[in-house]
């Protein structure tokens, strides 16, 4: 058996998730892979041409959805961390994005697989602020700062919440 086929990553954990970008049940979507690299979180994605702006050059709104993603998944894997339990463990906590800010910063080949690391700068409350980098060919093309938000517990969820899956 191929041990790599039997890799984990943040998104295997979150049930009933059909997110365009991070979902493993979107058939359609992006599915990116994050994990964690020492206090980094890293995904390394490659595009198709459909996700090109400009000929050979990756979308910006796809590299924003790919750096959103990452970052809601880095958050809830932040606080799984935080409290010293497995991504397998209850209570489930689901985040949405507050705020996304990105820098563009140079032209992403859409050819070349990209790398994303993210590091939680700041943890208040519910919040999560991230700072998200994002890499080709071994440039930096592109940063993000990322506010993350609480908005799923499954201790305290009133089953009404528009958030739970
Ligand atoms: C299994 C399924 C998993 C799916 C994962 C999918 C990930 C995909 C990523 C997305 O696409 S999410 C979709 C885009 N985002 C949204 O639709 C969110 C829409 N906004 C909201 O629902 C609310 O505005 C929000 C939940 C973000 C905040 O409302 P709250 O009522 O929870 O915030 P509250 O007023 O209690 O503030 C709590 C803290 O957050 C801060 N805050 C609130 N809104 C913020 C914001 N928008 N940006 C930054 N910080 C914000 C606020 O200042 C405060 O900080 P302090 O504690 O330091 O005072």
């Amino acid at each position: 058996m191929n041990e790599q086929n039997d890799k984990k990553y943040f998104q295997d954990y979150m049930n009933e998730n059909v997110c365009f970008g991070c979902g493993i049940h979107n058939d359609q979507g992006l599915h990116i892979k994050s994990e964690w690299d020492g206090e980094e979180s890293v995904c390394v994605w490659e595009s198709e041409e459909k996700y090109h702006g400009w000929s050979n050059l990756m979308n910006g709104g796809v590299m924003a959805t790919l750096i959103d993603c990452h970052c809601m998944c880095t958050a809830m894997a932040h606080a799984y961390k935080l409290e010293g339990r497995a991504l397998n463990t209850m209570p489930e906590y689901r985040y949405a994005t507050g705020t996304l800010n990105v820098k563009y910063l140079k032209p992403t080949s859409n050819n070349d697989p990209v790398e994303l690391r993210a590091k939680v700068t700041e943890v208040k409350g519910k919040k999560t602020v991230m700072h998200c980098g994002f890499y080709s060919l071994g440039e930096k093309t592109a940063e993000a700062e990322v506010i993350a938000i609480r908005v799923y517990d499954s201790s305290q969820d009133s089953g009404a919440n528009v958030f739970k899956s």
